[in-house]
C-alpha cells in the first residue's frame, strides 16, 4: 500500500475534482435515500387510511376519498420521480469530475514514465525487456486508474451510503438494523474471494493473450523465412497450442463469471427475505410500521451493490499497489549519464582526444576498449576498421557519451565531454548508427529527423548528397512515400542511405559513420563517397568500415583488435605494415577482380 503514496502528488493537483466529486458523491446519496422515506411514508398512509376507505366504501364520500388520495399518491410519485432525477444529475456530476480526474492521472502518469524513459540510458534498456517497458506503460497504468477512479468512486460511495443508511436504519428499529445488514460482510467477503479468482484466471488470459500475439506478429515479420524453410504446418500447430491454452483458459473464466450474478441475487434475495422475516415480526409486535418494512426492504437493495463493490475496491486497491511498485522500480532507476554539474555547452571544433580511455559493458563485463589513446585533429578524416567484436562500434558510442569510459577522458576542444552539456554535445555531432532504424512515417520526415526545421529543398539536397535522390523519386509519392509497416518496403542499402541522409542533414562539425555502407553496392559506394568528399571538406569525419574504402583519402587509418590499436598510419603506411590491413586490402582486391571476371 506504502507504494501507492507516489500518487499523491496527482491527488493534490487535481484536488478541487477530487473535493467536488466527493461532495457529488454525498449529494446524490442525500437525494436517493428519499425514495424508502417517501415509499415508507405512502405505506402508511394507506394502512392508517385503509380502514376508513373501507366504510366509506359502500357510502357516495369514497369518491371524494379515492380523488384527494389520487391527488397524494400522485404528489409522492411525482416527488419521488423527481428526488431520483436529482440523485442521478449529481451521479452523473460525480463521474464527471472523479471519473475524468482519473483519466487526467492516466495522462500524467503515463507521460511522466514515457519521459522518464527518455532520460535512462541505453545501459537501462539492454537491462530490460521492451515488453516490460511496454506493459509498465500500457497495463499498470490502467490498473492505477482503476484506483484513482472507479476505486474512489465506489469507496466513497459505499461510505456515505452505509453512514446515512444505517443511520436512518437505527433511527427507526435498532434490532432489525442489526439482522439487516449482518449478511453484508459475508457479501463482500464472497465477492472478495470470487473476485481473486477471476483475477488470477484474467490474469492467465492476459498471458497467454500477450503470448499469441506474439507467435502471430512473430511469424508475420518471419513469413519470409517460414515459407522458404517450408514451416507454415508448424507454424500453425504452434499457433493453434497456444490459441487452444487461451480458449480453455477463458471457458474457465466464463464459467466462474456465470457464478458471479446469481451468487449475488442470492445473497440479496436472503438479505431480504430476512428483514421481511424479523421485519414482519417487529410489525405484528407493533414495534415498527408497515412503511417501516418497506423502507427497510429498500435500504437493503440499495446498500447491496455498494458492499459487493467493497470486494472489487479491495482487489482494486491490491492490483493497483503491485502495479505502483512495479511502476516506482522504473522511476526510481536514476540515468547514469547525466549533465555534471556546471556543464555548459561549448562550441566544437573537431578537435577530439581519447587519453587513456578503459571501457567495459557493465552487464557483461566484457572490456570493449582497453587503455586507448588517439588524436583527431580538427577536419582530419579517420578511417576505423578491425574484425567483428573488435570493439569499432563501442568507441562511436564512448565519443556521443552513450557510455561513460571507466577510466581515462574523451576530449573534445580538449575539454572533457563530461563537463559539456549533454544535449550540446550531441547536437554537434552526427551520428549514422550500424543499424538502421528508420520510423512510420514519410520518407522526407524520416530525413527530417535530423534537423526538424529543414524545408523540402535542404532534405532533397541531402538524399541526393546520400545517393539516394533516384531511388526516392521513383516512388510515386516521392518524397511524402510512407514507409514501414503500411507503407513501401525498402531495400537494405535504401534504408542505409536514408539514415545517411539524414545523419547529412543535421550538418555539424563532426561525423561519425558506423559501418553503414555496408549494404550498398561497390558503384553507389564509389557515388557515395565522391558527394561525401565534397561535404566533409572541413569537417571531422570518423568512418568505421570493414571495407578499404582505397579511393578516400583519409588522413588516419586505425585498426582495432580486442579494444586495442593495432595498427595505425595512412594507406601506404598499412599496407607496408603487411599486417591486418594488407590482408583485407588485398582480400578485398581479389573480391573485385572476381567480381569483374564473372
Ligand atoms: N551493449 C553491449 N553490452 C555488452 N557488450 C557489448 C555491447 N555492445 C557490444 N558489446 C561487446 O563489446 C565488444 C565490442 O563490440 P563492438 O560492437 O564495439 O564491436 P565492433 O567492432 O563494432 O563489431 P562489428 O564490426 O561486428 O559491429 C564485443 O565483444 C561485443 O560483444
Amino acid at each position: 500500500m506504502k507504494h501507492l503514496a507516489a500518487l499523491n502528488k496527482y491527488f493534490i493537483s487535481y484536488k478541487w475534482r477530487l473535493i467536488l466529486g466527493l461532495l457529488f458523491t454525498a449529494i446524490s446519496i442525500v437525494f436517493s435515500v428519499f425514495q424508502p422515506i417517501m415509499v415508507r411514508q405512502i405505506f402508511d398512509l394507506l394502512s392508517h387510511n385503509i380502514d376508513e376507505y373501507r366504510i366509506l366504501a359502500h357510502t357516495g364520500l369514497v369518491g371524494i376519498f379515492r380523488s384527494d388520495f389520487t391527488h397524494v399518491l400522485a404528489f409522492y410519485g411525482i416527488s419521488i420521480l423527481i428526488f431520483a432525477l436529482l440523485s442521478g444529475f449529481f451521479l452523473f456530476l460525480q463521474r464527471q469530475t472523479l471519473i475524468v480526474m482519473s483519466r487526467h492521472i492516466e495522462y500524467d502518469l503515463k507521460n511522466e514514465i514515457y519521459q522518464h524513459y527518455q532520460q535512462l540510458d541505453l545501459n537501462f534498456f539492454k537491462m530490460h525487456r521492451t515488453g516490460d517497458l511496454m506493459s509498465r506503460i500500457t497495463e499498470d497504468v490502467s490498473r492505477i486508474r482503476m484506483y484513482v477512479g472507479p476505486a474512489i468512486m465506489y469507496a466513497s460511495r459505499t461510505l456515505f451510503l452505509m453512514v446515512i443508511i444505517v443511520y436512518l436504519m437505527l433511527k427507526v428499529n435498532p434490532l432489525l438494523t442489526l439482522y439487516t445488514i449482518s449478511p453484508l460482510p459475508l457479501l463482500a467477503l464472497t465477492i472478495y474471494f470470487v473476485n481473486r479468482v477471476i483475477h488470477r484466471k484474467s490474469e492467465r488470459i492476459q498471458s497467454q493473450l500477450s503470448n499469441i500475439t506474439s507467435i502471430a506478429q512473430e511469424s508475420y515479420s518471419g513469413i519470409r523465412v517460414i515459407k522458404s524453410y517450408i514451416q507454415e504446418d508448424a507454424s500453425t500447430k504452434h499457433f493453434d497450442e497456444a490459441s487452444e491454452a487461451y480458449k480453455e483458459s477463458s471457458i474457465s473464466l466464463a464459467k466462474t463469471d456465470a457464478l458471479f450474478q446469481p451468487a449475488m441475487a442470492l445473497m440479496i434475495g436472503l438479505s431480504v427475505i430476512l428483514t421481511i422475516f424479523v421485519g414482519g415480526i417487529q410489525v405484528i409486535q407493533g414495534n415498527i410500521t408497515v412503511g417501516n418494512l418497506a423502507e427497510f426492504v429498500i435500504y437493503v437493495n440499495m446498500l447491496m451493490f455498494p458492499f459487493a463493490s467493497v470486494g472489487m475496491v479491495a482487489t482494486m486497491v491490491q492490483r493497483a499497489a503491485a502495479s505502483q511498485q512495479r511502476i516506482n522500480e522504473f522511476l526510481q532507476i536514476k540515468p547514469e549519464i547525466v549533465n555534471t554539474p556546471g556543464a555548459k555547452s561549448s562550441q566544437l571544433t573537431g578537435d577530439i582526444k581519447l587519453e587513456n580511455v578503459s571501457f567495459t559493458y557493465p552487464h557483461t563485463g566484457i572490456t570493449a576498449i582497453k587503455n586507448f589513446n588517439l588524436h583527431i585533429k580538427k577536419g582530419e578524416k579517420v578511417a576505423v576498421i578491425g574484425r567483428t567484436g573488435s570493439g569499432k562500434s563501442t568507441l562511436a558510442q564512448l565519443l556521443i557519451r552513450m557510455y561513460d569510459p571507466q577510466e581515462g577522458a574523451v576530449k573534445m576542444s580538449d575539454k572533457n565531454i563530461r563537463e559539456l552539456a549533454l544535449d550540446g554535445l550531441r547536437e554537434q555531432i552526427s551520428y549514422v548508427p550500424q543499424d538502421v532504424f528508420l520510423f512510420s512515417d514519410t520518407i522526407a520526415n524520416n530525413i527530417r529527423f535530423g534537423d526538424p526545421t529543414a524545408n523540402i529543398e535542404k532534405v532533397q539536397l541531402a538524399a541526393r548528397q546520400a545517393s539516394v535522390e533516384k531511388d526516392i523519386l521513383s516512388f510515386n509519392q516521392g518524397f511524402e512515400t510512407e514507409i514501414g509497416e503500411r507503407g513501401v518496403t525498402l531495400s537494405g542499402g535504401q534504408k542505409q542511405r536514408i539514415s545517411i541522409a539524414r545523419g547529412l542533414i543535421k550538418n555539424p562539425n563532426i561525423m561519425i559513420f558506423d559501418d553503414c555502407l555496408s549494404a550498398v553496392d561497390a558503384r553507389t559506394e564509389k557515388e557515395i563517397i565522391g558527394n561525401l568528399y565534397a561535404y566533409l571538406k572541413d569537417k571531422t569525419a570518423i568512418i568505421i568500415t570493414h571495407r578499404i574504402f582505397a579511393l578516400f583519402e583519409f588522413d588516419k587509418i586505425i585498426v582495432l583488435e580486442e579494444g586495442r590499436i593495432v595498427e595505425s598510419g595512412t594507406h601506404e603506411e598499412l599496407l607496408s605494415l603487411n599486417g591486418y590491413y594488407s590482408e583485407l586490402y588485398a582480400r578485398q582486391q581479389r573480391n573485385e577482380e572476381e567480381e569483374v571476371n564473372s
